[in-house]
């Protein structure tokens, strides 16, 4: 098996609505993404695919959902007050944790096509959740 790593950088708002510390406040991250990609063989120019592939898939993906984006969970009771100031922001049906963003991105990049091992959405310096399905 073959496993190639791509990694992306982005920023976001959020907040985590019920958290029992800091985070419930308006916050935001500047993350990285690392994009695992597997295949049991090569193509025929030696890769699992090209870096630059993953880069422009996950980038667009990124570009028009995550990036300087506010995300919140759809009872989020800030969302009226973002509307009413033409704000851009992005509801969730979950909490908008490391862990939910990494499965969006996974199931974005398999929907493309993309034989994704794991995404792992790296919060802080110090903080990452991982999303893989086997
Ligand atoms: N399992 C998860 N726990 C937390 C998440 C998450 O997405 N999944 N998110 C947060 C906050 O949004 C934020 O990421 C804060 O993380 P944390 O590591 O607690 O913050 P610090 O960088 O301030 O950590 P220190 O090591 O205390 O400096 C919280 N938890
Ligand atoms: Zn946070």
């Amino acid at each position: 098996m073959y496993i190639i790593t791509k990694e992306v950088y982005f920023c976001y708002g959020h907040r985590l609505m019920h958290h029992p510390g800091k985070c419930r406040n308006l916050h935001g991250h500047s993350v990285k993404a690392s994009i695992s990609i597997k295949q049991e063989q090569l193509n025929e120019q030696a890769m699992v695919c090209d870096f630059s592939d993953i880069k422009d898939s996950v980038e667009r993906y990124v570009d028009e959902n995550l990036d300087h984006n506010f995300l919140l969970h759809k009872d989020d009771p800030i969302i009226p007050a973002l509307e009413a100031n033409n704000e851009r922001f992005m509801t969730l049906d979950e909490h908008p944790t490391a862990e939910v963003l990494s499965k969006m991105i996974y199931r974005y990049l398999q929907q493309q096509g993309f034989n994704v091992d794991q995404v792992v959405l790296w919060e802080t310096a110090s903080a990452s959740a991982c999303y893989r399905e086997n």
